[in-house]
């Protein structure tokens, strides 16, 4: 009898699509029993210094935009193409910023065997304004698939994971067998992987915590200091639990101990992209989206937008009262309201 291996694919090569791809040829190598030797990872193609980007990570071995200096493994093809790129796949990572993931699945409709198993590292949510959806359950309703999308999510910043300092990360997955093939495929001695059954929770924490991050880096633009960042830290937590019990069942009090809970916050609060560009906001008074541009080269941040339709979420349901700190980090960016809003109204 001959043992179907899984043939993976990777949807988004950014700065975290990049580094998860370092990880993922590494592990399909060491488990030939389990994989297939190619890898394919869909690239947004664009220009790199006048050549495609795809050409110039199958040439080289490296993404020099989003990951430059780190060397992937020679069986991570890059893709242009996201239809090839899933083709044949039996398993499928989502790794893209989450205001992508709309028009990936729309190109994706009809084209992916509904029988893959996926999993989502995007940290984002799908909101409209009666309503918010995981991007996991996104990701799964509208490719028809027949298996829940699991979720991966950690206190993982991408240049420490692809230089391969030691850290830990949370995979949530409802079924055993999925949960075990996820943990062979991402987990390496320093990127250590705890599986639980809560995905929602997993997806939930790692959504959030960019919100916080926001307030964080507009403290330290205000010169705040450490002991105000340690309150809208434990604040924030305390906001993300409340966001979770009030519109999802199920979300496991633990879940906030692990990974993707309190470590991302303390990590993504002290080094992440959203509490960058959040301090240079305070201290410059120039426009987000012009310090996305100027700081991250083609980066993009989670944050801002998340606490825009969190804000939209919770207007609709009249709760933003409840949420001081969601509330105050939509206000300062959106609405211009002081800086020190953050912490007045808490
Ligand atoms: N960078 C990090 O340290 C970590 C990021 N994450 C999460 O992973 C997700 C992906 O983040 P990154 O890989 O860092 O992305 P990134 O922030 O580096 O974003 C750039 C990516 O977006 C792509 N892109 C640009 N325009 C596009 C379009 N119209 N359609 C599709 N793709 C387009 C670019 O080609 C590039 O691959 C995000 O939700 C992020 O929060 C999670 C853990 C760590
Ligand atoms: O999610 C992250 C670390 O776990 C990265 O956060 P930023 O997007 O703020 O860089």
């Amino acid at each position: 009898m001959t043992i179907q291996k899984e043939r993976v694919g990777i949807i988004g090569s950014g700065n975290w699509g990049s580094a998860v791809a370092k990880i993922i040829g590494e592990n399909v190598q060491k488990h030939p029993e389990t994989f297939e030797y190619p890898v394919r990872q869909w690239v947004f193609e664009e220009d790199y210094k006048g050549q495609p980007l795809t050409k110039v990570i199958n040439e080289s071995h490296e993404n020099p935009k989003y990951l430059p200096g780190i060397r992937l493994p020679n069986n991570v093809q890059a893709e242009p193409d996201l239809i090839k790129t899933c083709e044949d796949c039996t398993m499928l990572v989502f790794v893209l910023p989450h205001q992508f993931v709309r028009g990936v699945c729309d190109d994706l409709q009809g084209k992916v065997n509904p029988s893959v198993k996926a999993i989502s590292l995007i940290k984002g949510l799908e909101i409209k304004p009666d309503q918010v959806t995981l991007f996991s359950q996104e990701i799964g309703r509208r490719l028809h698939l027949t298996h829940p999308v699991a979720a991966l999510s950690g206190a993982n910043i991408a240049d420490e994971v692809a230089k391969e300092r030691f850290c830990e990360s949370t995979i949530g997955c409802t079924s055993a067998q999925a949960g075990e093939l996820f943990h062979r495929l991402f987990a390496t001695p320093y990127f250590r992987i705890n599986v639980i059954g809560d995905p929602v929770g997993v997806e939930l924490c790692g959504a959030l915590k960019n919100v916080v991050a926001v307030a964080a880096g507009i403290s330290d633009g205000l010169g705040y200091g450490d002991n105000t960042k340690a309150a809208l830290i434990r604040i924030g937590l305390m906001e993300m639990r409340k966001f979770a019990k009030s519109f999802f069942g199920g979300v496991e009090d633990v879940t906030f101990f692990e990974s993707c809970g309190v470590a991302d916050l303390i990590t993504t609060c002290a080094g992440g992209r959203n509490r960058r560009v959040a301090e240079a906001f305070a201290k410059t008074g120039k426009p987000i989206d012009v310090l996305e541009k100027e700081m991250l080269n083609g980066q993009k941040l989670q944050g801002t937008l998340t606490a825009m339709e969190v804000h939209q979420f919770l207007t609709h349901h009249q709760m933003t009262k409840a949420f001081p700190l969601f509330d105050a980090v939509y206000r300062v960016i959106y609405e211009k309201a002081p800086l020190d809003t953050i912490v007045r109204n808490l």
